[in-house]
């Protein structure tokens, strides 16, 4: 993107819309490149849906498998925001606090995709069930 060039070491506020979106569509791309477990996420979620369409689940299971996928979604962002401000503010040395944010935010994620398997569970492994009967 032209814009990203020009304001490669920007530190004052976005003056227009799409100078905020491209930030923000920066941020996506450095998920999708650096966090590994995001890339699984997408692939899980890529699957689901596949399987949902399949199966021709209702419309109140697609907004739970929504709910559940925002979920992981927002905990893998919350955790690769811990990470990285971690990182900025202790470096390359063992920290305690450091250690205790970073594994609280990684319990964080592991809640949510515990979440999100439970309810893809109660939603397919009945379906499944009938449909090798
Ligand atoms: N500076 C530090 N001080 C103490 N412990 C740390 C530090 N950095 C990382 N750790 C420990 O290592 C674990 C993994 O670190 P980190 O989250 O940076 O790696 P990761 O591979 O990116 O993790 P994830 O799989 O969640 O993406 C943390 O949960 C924490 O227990």
């Amino acid at each position: 993107m032209h814009m990203g060039l020009k304001d490669k070491r920007q530190i004052d506020k976005n003056k227009t819309f799409f100078q905020s979106l491209g930030h923000a569509l920066e941020g996506i791309k450095r998920l999708v490149l650096e966090e590994r477990n995001f890339r699984f996420d997408l692939i899980i979620a890529a699957i689901v849906l596949c399987l949902g369409i399949v199966l021709q689940i209702k419309i109140n299971e697609w907004l739970w498998l929504f709910a559940a996928f925002f979920s992981v979604i927002g905990s893998e962002v919350l955790n690769s925001i811990i990470e990285n401000v971690v990182d900025l503010i202790v470096g390359h040395h063992f920290d305690l606090m450091a250690k205790r944010a970073k594994d609280i935010a990684a319990g964080g994620v592991l809640l949510s995709a515990t979440f999100a398997a439970i309810i893809g569970a109660l939603i397919f492994i009945p379906r499944l069930i009938m449909l090798f009967k």
